[in-house]
């Protein structure tokens, strides 16, 4: 294939990529790296450009001396974009001394116009320096980036590795190599770069999903238990009830008011009280059913719905066993602490069949519990078959 063919297909993918690049800088809260890379490539367009115009006017010494000087400061930017974009401790300052000794070699050896091999060993071996430490970085974080991008990108950074240690031997015994090797060396380039480019929209993308997550965390957890919000507890409240108007089924709503917790924040401190609130939370999720629904709903307040009951009085037996659980000691930071709860039960359809209606009759029902002393249970009263009934533990 004729040179002029291989530079220009070689500098308009250049162009694009840098492109690319840059616009991908731009997205928010991306890091840096696409922005070196985006350097990286127009220094890469810069040098094929410079070789091809001052190759046909001037002679092979000069033109050498400037794409190996614009070669080298791409290879240091792809390096630094690299250490951007995984967010290495690595100091750029290494990168731009052994950048500045590149540049040196190759300015010398033009000005000394040393022997063409030497001449070639010496930015080979720099380049092939900045391409182990891309390759080596890039596996050792082969598991930063999903789909095996980074491992790409290491396998072809040591292909480059090869390509260019081998390249100027191969140049001087096969002179009709430089455009093979040319076409060659820009093949892998760009698959390197197109594993970085991938990388770059697969990270967006984790970013993307995981914001997306934490929204729907926020709109559906309480984030200090992990329980269900109040919002969210209307929603599942709404589909339990299609499976509660089943015949015979019902559902029952139970309504969890800690007794005596605020002494605990008084006395340990919020953050011990909001583990104690965490291993409550764990207490009632452990004693429930994965259908039925566990919320918090304010400082200490908890409410429990319990789907799909087959006979109303088991929810006097659920509210047992869930306060045999709560008044059990609760230790943090080898302090123990004692409580008690007041729960008060209303039940569906018995009392309601909206959720505010149902939760109006468990709270009152609850705060007879508090005003009678508190620690126990209680249906709310008129419920057919159950009734009232107390429980003092
Ligand atoms: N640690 C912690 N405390 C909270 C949180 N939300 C609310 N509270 C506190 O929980 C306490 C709840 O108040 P009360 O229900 O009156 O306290 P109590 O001692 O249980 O009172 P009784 O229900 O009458 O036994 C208040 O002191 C709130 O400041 C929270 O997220 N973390």
């Amino acid at each position: 294939m004729p040179s002029e063919i291989v530079h220009t297909i070689g500098c308009t993918i250049y162009l694009v990529f840098a492109l690319l690049f840059l616009w991908m800088g731009r997205v928010p809260r991306t890091n840096a790296g696409p922005g070196w890379w985006a350097g990286a490539m127009l220094f890469a367009l810069a040098s094929r450009l410079a070789y091809f115009l001052l190759l046909s006017r001037t002679d092979l010494a000069l033109a050498v001396f400037v794409y190996a000087s614009l070669v080298a400061v791409e290879k240091a930017l792809l390096a630094i974009g690299l250490v951007e974009f995984l967010g290495l401790q690595v100091r750029h300052r290494w990168l731009w001394a052994a950048l500045a000794a590149a540049e040196l070699w190759v300015l010398l050896a033009w000005l000394s116009d040393v022997h063409p091999v030497a001449r070639s060993l010496g930015l080979a071996l720099f380049n092939a320096g900045f391409l182990s430490f891309i390759a080596w970085t890039a596996y050792q974080r082969r598991n930063d980036v999903p789909n095996h991008l980074m491992l790409l990108t290491a396998v072809v950074s040591a292909a480059l590795v090869l390509h260019w240690m081998s390249a100027f031997v191969i140049f001087q015994a096969v002179p009709g190599w430089r455009v093979t090797g040319f076409l060659l060396g820009t093949l892998l380039v760009l698959v390197q770069y197109m594993s970085l480019l991938a990388a770059v929209l697969m990270d967006f993308q984790r970013r993307l999903v995981q914001a997306e997550a934490n929204a729907l965390d926020m709109a559906f957890q309480d984030p200090l238990t992990g329980l269900n919000n109040q919002r969210y507890m209307n929603t599942l409240f709404e589909k339990a009830l299609v499976l509660a108007n089943r015949p015979h089924q019902s559902a029952a709503v139970i309504f969890i008011d800690l007794d005596n917790f605020k002494p605990i924040n008084d006395l340990a401190g919020h953050h011990v009280g909001d583990e104690v609130l965490r291993t409550v939370a764990g207490r009632l999720k452990k004693n429930t059913r994965s259908t039925d629904i566990c919320a918090r709903i304010g400082g200490d307040e908890f409410v429990v719905i319990c789907t799909q009951l087959d006979r109303a009085e088991q929810a006097g037996d659920i509210a047992s066993k869930l306060l045999t659980e709560l008044i059990q000691p609760i230790t943090v930071e080898e302090r123990h602490f004692a409580l008690g709860a007041s729960i008060g039960i209303s039940l569906y359809p018995a009392h309601g069949d909206t959720l505010a209606k149902l939760l109006e009759y468990a709270d009152s029902a609850m705060y007879q519990i508090k005003r009678s002393g508190k620690n126990g249970y209680q249906i709310h009263p008129g419920a057919g078959a159950a009734g009232a009934a107390a429980a003092a533990a």
